[in-house]
């Protein structure tokens, strides 16, 4: 099994919504993220999917949310989910899900960093 990963970032401010502390006041982070598709069979290049093909949903994606308030996207908004690590994996996982429409493939997961040391993983079953 291969998987085959890339790494980007965006800046964005959040919020937490209730949290009890300092993270429920609006404040900003660089935010890593990687993007991991699986796969058994290369094609005749040698390749389980193009860098470029990943990277091309990635730079849609942070274009959307590079410096803006995480807390102001329609998933995060109204509805009331907090733009926690957590939320973002699951949300970038559904969003490079679609974007990608992988055949013989499957998203393996996706890591948000919050900081260096600190991220979560979203992965399906
Ligand atoms: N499971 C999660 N826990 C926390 C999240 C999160 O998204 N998922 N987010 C936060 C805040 O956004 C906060 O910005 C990060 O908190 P923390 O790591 O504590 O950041 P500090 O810079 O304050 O780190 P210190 O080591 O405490 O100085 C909180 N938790
Ligand atoms: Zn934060």
């Amino acid at each position: 099994m291969f998987q085959v990963c890339v790494r980007a970032h965006f800046d964005a401010a959040h919020y937490i919504r209730d949290y009890d502390g300092d993270c429920s006041n609006l404040h900003g982070h660089r935010w890593d993220i990687e993007v991991c598709v699986s796969g058994e069979k290369l094609d005749h290049l040698g390749m389980l999917i193009d860098f470029k093909d990943i990277k091309q949903a990635i730079r849609s994606e942070v274009k959307l949310l590079d410096h803006c308030l995480l807390n102001d996207l329609t998933p995060f908004g109204a509805s009331g989910v907090n733009p926690t690590a957590e939320n973002l994996a699951r949300y970038l996982y559904l969003e490079f899900k679609e974007a990608l429409s992988l055949q013989e493939k499957r998203l393996a997961w996706v890591k948000v960093f919050e900081s260096p040391d600190t991220w979560a993983i979203y992965e399906e079953d």
